[in-house]
């Protein structure tokens, strides 16, 4: 059972809700939650704006290719990214957008690939408009969330605190097409995977194709309609808590109808220490996140 968390509740340390939570956090790994503050119609609104990007000619979305990038702002087209190295690169298309360092910060000066320029399409004014103020306010309610099922798990608050002041938070729209017809069993909406990061803020425009692993195996589907969201948690976080929460794999294989959805990947500072609590040890987060993200990106294969 995944868990369906009032979102006010929890903030407010109702024990039902940090009960569900907790048990949501450390068993299966994914949670719902309604009533954050993101709107059904910001999602919406969101959900259009990306449907209209990649309605556009190929000729217009090509000329926000990531692959022509060392880094990953803009489109990814269909086959841009292999997360399961024993199934076939996705089939999906995906937009991401990310922080941007304000000038003058200390991290600027390393030219870190996580903090890459945002490529927004051109003469689309609204698209960028609207995916950059759901890219703000995701980054609150993330934030809000997090602070609040860490608290719920037990976890130690300081650890987390000024982590998150210039995050590596990268927001993507996902479509997937009708699944194609020339797809084999090694074919998928999205293969198999864990996300790489901390927390996962999931709106989709409500149509089924996620499913969960089961511990134990077998996959649960879980769905939620726009101003609701899924919640997942990340390798960095299940290492940084010591599995306090877990990180559950996760796949679309794709149906008959088109789909979209919009994770929101929220993870801290390139330069925090994600290292299990108490263990000493030094990881930094970007060093990580790039490490997964070279893995898989075809196009930053080798990097
Ligand atoms: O589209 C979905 O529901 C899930 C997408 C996903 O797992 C991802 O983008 O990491
Ligand atoms: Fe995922």
């Amino acid at each position: 059972m995944i868990p369906r968390i009032d979102a006010q509740a929890l903030a407010a340390g109702d024990p039902g809700a940090v009960a569900a939570t907790k048990a949501g956090a450390q068993e299966i790994g994914f949670l719902t939650v309604y009533n954050t503050a993101l709107t059904a119609a910001e999602v919406e609104a969101a959900l259009d704006a990306y449907r209209g990007f990649f309605k556009l000619p190929v000729a217009l979305k090509e000329a926000v290719n990531m692959d022509r990038t060392k880094s990953n702002r803009g489109w990814g087209a269909q086959g841009s990214e292999q997360v399961d190295p024993d199934a076939n690169p996705d089939y999906k298309q995906v937009f991401d957008c990310g922080f941007e360092l304000p000038a003058g910060h200390p991290l600027a000066a390393r030219d870190l690939k996580v903090y890459a320029a945002n490529q927004w399409p051109d003469g689309m004014p609204a698209f960028q408009r609207r995916i950059s103020d759901y890219y703000a306010k995701s980054l609150v309610v993330a934030k809000a969330l997090l602070g609040d099922i860490i608290a719920a798990v037990g976890g130690d608050a300081r650890y987390f605190e000024d982590a998150f002041s210039a995050p590596m938070a990268l927001l993507r729209g996902n479509y997937y097409p009708e699944r194609p017809a020339w797809a084999g069993e090694k074919d998928f909406g999205i293969a198999t995977h864990t996300d790489y990061g901390c927390l996962t803020l999931l709106a989709t425009d409500g149509s089924p194709g996620l499913e969960v692993r089961k511990r134990g195996g077998g996959w649960i589907p879980v769905s939620a309609p726009p101003g609701e969201f899924v919640i997942n948690f990340g390798e960095m976080i299940e290492m940084w808590t010591n599995g306090a929460v877990r990180a559950t794999p996760h796949r679309v294989v794709g149906g008959d109808a088109e789909r979209l959805s919009i994770p929101l990947f929220f993870n801290p500072n390139y330069d925090v220490n994600v290292a299990p609590i108490g263990s000493g040890e030094v990881i930094e987060a970007g060093v990580h996140l790039t490490k997964r993200f070279n893995e898989t990106y075809v196009h930053l294969k080798g990097d």
